[in-house]
Order: C-alpha cells, then sequence, then structure tokens
C-alpha cells in the first residue's frame, strides 16, 4: 500500500505536509480530507499538541483504514505564557480567522518591548496505522522553530502567524520565505523529516 491520508483541515498546513513528505517518501499516494467518505473530525480538546495530534491521528484510522498522519502546532509567545499555543488556531474566537488572531496577538503585545517578543512555533505530528484485527499502532514526533513576534504584518505566503514571526537567524517573516526555506527550518518541516523513515517503512511493509 503506498496511500497514507492527512488528517487537516486546514489547506496551506496539508500543502506544506504534502511538499515535505514528498521530497522524503516518494512514491506516496497522499489523500485529504476531501478525498475520503465524509467523518466527523474530533474536538481538540487536549491541553497539548500531542495529545491533539494523537486525537486526529487515531479518528482519522477508525474512520478510513488507512495509515494516518495528523499534525498540531501553534505559536507559543513567551510574554504570554506558552500562548495561543494549542489554541492558536481559534484566538481570536471559533471563527479560525488568521488576520483577526495576528491583530489580537499585536494588540496583546503592544507593549512588549522587543527583546521579550521571543516566541517558538511547536508542533507535534502523529503517525497511526493499523495492525492484525483492529489494533492501532502510534508515533508521535515534534519540531519546533524559535524567532520573534514583530510589530507589523509582512508576507503572503505561509498561513496563520507567519506573517508575524521571524525565525531566529532571519530576516524575513516565515511568510516572505520561500515555501522550500521555510520547511527548511520550520516546526513541520523538522518534525516529518523526523517521522518520514517510519512512514516509508510502514507503507512498504502493509
Ligand atoms: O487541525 P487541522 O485541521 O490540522 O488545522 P488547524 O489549522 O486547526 O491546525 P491546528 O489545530 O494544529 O492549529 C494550528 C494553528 O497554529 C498556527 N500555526 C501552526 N503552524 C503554523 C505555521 O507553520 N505558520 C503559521 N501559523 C501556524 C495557525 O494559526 C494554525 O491555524
Ligand atoms: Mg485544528
Amino acid at each position: 500500500m503506498t496511500q497514507v491520508f492527512l488528517a487537516s483541515r486546514n489547506a496551506k498546513k496539508l500543502a506544506e505536509m504534502q511538499r515535505i513528505l514528498a521530497v522524503y517518501v516518494p512514491d506516496i499516494e497522499v489523500l485529504g480530507l476531501d478525498d475520503v467518505a465524509h467523518y466527523d473530525e474530533p474536538a481538540e480538546t487536549e491541553p497539548t499538541f500531542e495529545g491533539n495530534a494523537l486525537i486526529k491521528a487515531r479518528v482519522a484510522v477508525e474512520a478510513t483504514g488507512l495509515p494516518s498522519l495528523a499534525d498540531d502546532s501553534g505559536l507559543c509567545v513567551d510574554a504570554l505564557n506558552g500562548m495561543p499555543g494549542v489554541l492558536s488556531a481559534r484566538w481570536s474566537g471559533t471563527a479560525k480567522d488568521d488576520r483577526a488572531n495576528n491583530e489580537l496577538l499585536l494588540a496583546q503585545l503592544e507593549d512588549v518591548p522587543d527583546e521579550r517578543r521571543t516566541a517558538r512555533f511547536r508542533c507535534a505530528v502523529a503517525f497511526a496505522y493499523p495492525v492484525g484485527a483492529g489494533g492501532v499502532t502510534e508515533h508521535v514526533v515534534h519540531g519546533e522553530m524559535p524567532g520573534h513576534v514583530i510589530r507589523e504584518m509582512r508576507g503572503d505566503g505561509g498561513f496563520g502567524y507567519d506573517v508575524l514571526f521571524v525565525a531566529d537567524g532571519h530576516d524575513k517573516t516565515s511568510a516572505e520565505l520561500p515555501p522550500d526555506e521555510k520547511d527548511a527550518i520550520s516546526h513541520r518541516g523538522k518534525a516529518l523529516r523526523e517521522i518520514a523513515p517510519v512512514v516509508a517503512d510502514v507503507l512498504v511493509g502493509l
């Protein structure tokens, strides 16, 4: 079997996952939510990225029977004690509105001086696949990208908080970096490169 299911509703995140995986696991057929029969996606109720990634991957395997990858990620801002964190997608409310999230974050950090605007993107990627009669095996990996939050939005690549985030050692926001440069340093790139050999082995073995 050479199919893997990516359990994400976020089209831009999905494109990143697909792009990174294609480099490390060639000859793979990637399916998204639109390619499988509808199922109710689970609520992200856990306090950790790992917990939520596992929920998404487990439900995906149960629903599709396919080896499934899920990412749970967010921006952790030191001056906000690690928030928005697992609440990143819905920081300004339930609408998942990137612009509103970025505006709220800027307002919250207005009085925070430059040297205390440090932050990191973090993600957990869970890989779950069916084994035997009704069993599921799970792996989880983590990635992070340290940097800081700037004072105005810049760039039109990426998604989410990329317009406000400059990675350590860079001048451009992650929305200004070419996609392959973001992948080379991103939380998601690091996690997926770590899990890729496991995915490749499982797909060969199934
Ligand atoms: O759960 P799925 O369906 O995968 O899609 P989602 O967008 O809801 O994804 P998460 O629950 O993992 O929330 C992640 C949020 O964190 C932010 N985020 C994560 N990775 C990011 C990145 O690489 N660049 C910018 N923002 C990012 C962005 O606001 C995302 O919506
Ligand atoms: Mg989500």
